[in-house]
């Protein structure tokens, strides 16, 4: 990346609220018609394409639509507690997600994309991990995730 140049947010290179609105609501109708996920996420709420749409925008850079009015980063570990996630359903969610990204056509940079996908293995593996409790031991004000464009340090903008 070159000096001088302003380093866009990821959730502004990915192109914004519209991009995450869309993105979620095409992935969980596609999760709503997987074998393996379907199950799964049934009984979702209305609400919960939209507050996951929030959640990651606000990780990603975005505004605290969600930690303001919606949630937590508390409160999103606690909806992950005793599901017993397994890891092919967490492959099966990264798949979807991915293949939705491409359809979309969010940004596929390589340095776009490899910090999205870190982003997404991090978060996934910590919905897994929290999904084996009954229980939270953290503290409910622990802070949300930041997410950042790691080693490429921003695009590249020529
Ligand atoms: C970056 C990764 C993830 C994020 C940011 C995320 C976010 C969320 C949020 C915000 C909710 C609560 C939604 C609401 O307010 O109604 C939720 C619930 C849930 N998540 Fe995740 N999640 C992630 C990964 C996963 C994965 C990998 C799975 C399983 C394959 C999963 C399964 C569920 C289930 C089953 C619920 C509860 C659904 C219900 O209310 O019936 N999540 N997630």
């Amino acid at each position: 990346m070159e000096e001088n140049k302003i380093v866009p947010t990821l959730y502004e290179w990915a192109g914004g609220m519209p991009m995450f609105l869309e993105l979620f609501d095409k992935f969980y109708d596609k999760v709503l018609a997987d074998d393996i996920l379907e199950a799964l996420f049934k009984h979702m709420s209305k609400e919960h394409r939209l507050h996951v749409a929030h959640f990651v925008a606000e990780v990603l850079g975005g505004p605290k639509i969600y930690s303001e009015s919606e949630g937590s980063h508390f409160v999103i570990i606690r909806h992950h507690l005793a599901k017993h996630l397994t890891q092919q359903q967490r492959l099966g969610w990264m798949q979807l997600l991915l293949q939705t990204a491409d359809e979309l056509e969010l940004p596929d940079d390589p340095e776009f994309r490899s910090a999205f996908l870190a982003y997404l293995e991090w978060g996934t593996r910590i919905a897994v991990i929290n999904s084996k409790l009954d229980k939270l031991e953290e503290p409910p004000d622990m802070p949300m995730p930041i997410w950042g464009w790691g080693v490429p340090g921003g695009p590249y903008q020529s």
